[in-house]
């Protein structure tokens, strides 16, 4: 598990991170967005210390990370970012090899997972091993990026916008091959990004930051459906994010009932249905009214045109 507490950044007298405390749980995959300049990559960058903190302490697994060896850190932590970094005079191969290398590994071993790597993102290496970034595309090179930063099994990733640079497609590639990988692993992920799709995609949660604070920590559900506040509700409506039809349900659309009524003879749907199948099921438009009931069959809301209405210009 890896602790923010109360951490604070100042370079000079100005205050970059303010007071910022979160925590991140083992396989967790969280994303930290915000505007250009809200301190998102000073915050990740303090917990494997290529920034240190000037107040504040950061955790991990309960030992604070300034007491733990810095190759150990560093070593623990994989770090991907946009520029990709790969060393041009370096093949594929030795790319991915150099943190096995720093850890000493030897060369069958490294080979192994260097293959078993490749082999995860169908890049085969007899292919593409010996090959030098300048001989692969974009993606290419990005996929790489990643497999070096899971070259020696790290159980933390940081990704500071990883795929910034690419082109659409490739970025959804890429973004599903991450989170499957990520999953299977269990690794715990912090990624940055400007892209709230993008955020709302990957992330089990979402911190939104900005001015050096954090506004907001949500899933991107609740995220999406209370933004926090005004500039949260921009952000979203800016880059015209939405729900697709599957993930919005009942309860979401319903207004709360506060007594007891009687719905005999009405539609009665459960919290969880998804509006998708609701439009399936009833035709909403002839429906005056539906009513939500919850696992134990208490009737817990209603949806009328209004609460329809309310719920969807609320996103605009
Ligand atoms: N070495 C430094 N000295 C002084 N100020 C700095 C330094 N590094 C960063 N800053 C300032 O700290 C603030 C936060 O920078 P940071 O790079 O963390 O933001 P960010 O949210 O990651 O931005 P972006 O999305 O544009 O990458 C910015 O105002 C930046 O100008």
């Amino acid at each position: 598990m890896i602790e923010y507490r109360n951490v604070k950044k100042y370079y000079g007298d100005k205050e970059i991170i303010r007071d910022v405390s979160f925590t991140v749980s083992k396989g967790e995959f969280v994303v930290i967005i915000g505007p250009s300049g809200c301190g998102k990559t000073t915050t990740v960058k303090m917990l494997n210390r290529l920034i240190d903190a000037s107040e504040g302490e950061i955790l991990i697994d309960g030992v604070n990370n300034k007491d733990i060896d810095l190759i150990k850190l560093r070593t623990s932590i994989g770090y991907v970012i946009q520029q990709i970094g790969l060393f041009p005079n370096m093949t594929v191969e030795e790319n991915i090899s150099v943190v096995p290398k720093i850890m000493k590994w030897d060369k069958e071993k490294t080979l192994n997972r260097v293959k078993e790597l490749l082999d995860m993102v169908n890049m085969p290496y007899n292919e593409y091993g010996k090959k030098y970034p300048k001989q692969l595309s974009g993606g290419q090179q990005q996929r790489i990026g990643v497999l070096r930063a899971l070259a020696v099994n790290p159980p933390i990733i940081i990704m500071d916008e990883p795929f910034g640079a690419l082109d659409p497609i490739t970025r959804e590639i890429l973004q599903s091959e991450v989170k499957k990988i990520q999953k299977e692993l269990n690794i715990t992920v912090l990624f940055i990004t400007h892209d709230m799709h993008e955020a709302m995609k990957l992330a089990d949660r979402i911190i939104f930051m900005s001015g050096g604070e954090i506004l907001q920590q949500a899933s991107p559900k609740e995220m999406f459906l209370h933004p926090a506040n005004e500039e949260i509700s921009r952000f979203m409506s800016l880059q015209e994010v939405s729900l697709k039809e599957n993930e919005i349900t009942a309860a979401d659309l319903m207004q709360s009932l506060s007594s007891p009524v009687c719905a005999e003879g009405a539609v009665v749907v459960p919290a969880e249905e998804t509006l998708e199948n609701m439009g399936r099921q009833y035709d909403l438009s002839s429906q005056n009214k539906l009513y939500v009931k919850d696992e134990e069959g208490q009737i817990v809301g209603i949806i009328t045109v209004e609460s329809m209405i309310r719920h969807f210009t609320k996103q605009v």
